[in-house]
């Protein structure tokens, strides 16, 4: 067991997908995984394993937010031996291109959040950049089966009201940043620091430039295609 997961050794497997919502977590072992058990409640952040197509998968909730979402990721890695880390969860769209229900894979990560920062001090800019393995598997897994898929730069936000956005959403946009979320930059670095593979693929549950959106509901339960890309990519290495 580690702080946050009450896991024994060996019952969580090499692949994890992690949605920030634990009930997502439990729709996706119920709906994809076979003989799915839960291995974790501790503070309700729902963790399961099951198969796929035959093979061990894990899924594992990790709360919204760089500090949810670290402290899962970093114990994952750490103490579990977590080797192909993929997460699936939504974001805000930032170009008209882009539309709400469509899959992006983060290729790169900017963020305002300071954990570089105070990992390697204020002269160095550290890129979180996706597993080049994993982000081309999914790529293809998606655009073989005609999805709307795009690859590019997100931004991580520490926050999801932020005063500034109609300054920042323009900006960023303009420097070609496809959409806003809230970890895949943690992600990124945590995987960097111990070696392993990460991903971050999201739908976009929401456009801020257009305004349109989709329900609570929608997000928790309408992402399948999200989570096959996710599945067949993890396990095509
Ligand atoms: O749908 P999830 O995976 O939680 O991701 C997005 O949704 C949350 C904000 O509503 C943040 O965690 C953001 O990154
Ligand atoms: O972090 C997020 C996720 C979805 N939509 C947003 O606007 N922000």
């Amino acid at each position: 067991m580690s702080v946050h997961i009450g896991a024994t050794q060996g019952q969580i497997a090499e692949t994890i997908l992690l949605p920030g919502d634990p009930l997502r977590a439990q729709y996706i072992a119920e709906t994809f995984l076979e003989g799915a058990e839960k291995y974790n409640d501790v503070r309700g952040m729902y963790g399961f394993t099951g198969t796929y197509k035959g093979k061990r998968v894990s899924v594992q909730g990790t709360g919204m937010g760089i500090p949810s979402m670290s402290i899962y990721a970093h114990e994952l890695m750490s103490q579990y031996g977590v080797k192909n880390l993929i997460r699936v969860g939504t974001c805000g769209a930032y170009q008209k291109d882009v539309k709400v229900r469509d899959i992006i894979l983060a290729q790169a990560a900017t963020t305002d959040s300071a954990i570089n920062r105070h990992r390697f001090g204020n002269n160095i800019d550290f890129a979180p950049v996706a597993n080049f393995q994993l982000l081309k598997n999914a790529y293809d897994v998606a655009t073989e089966r005609n999805m709307p898929v795009h690859v590019g730069n997100v931004f991580t936000s520490d926050t999801f009201y932020n005063d500034r956005g109609a300054e920042l959403v323009p900006l960023l946009a303009s420097y070609q940043v496809l959409a806003v979320e809230m970890e895949a930059a943690a992600l990124y670095s945590l995987a960097a620091k111990f070696g392993v593979n990460a991903l971050a693929i999201m739908t976009v549950s929401d456009h801020l430039v257009t305004g349109e959106e989709t329900t609570s509901e929608e997000r928790q339960t309408t992402f399948n295609q999200m989570i096959e890309v996710a599945l067949d990519a993890a396990l095509m290495k």
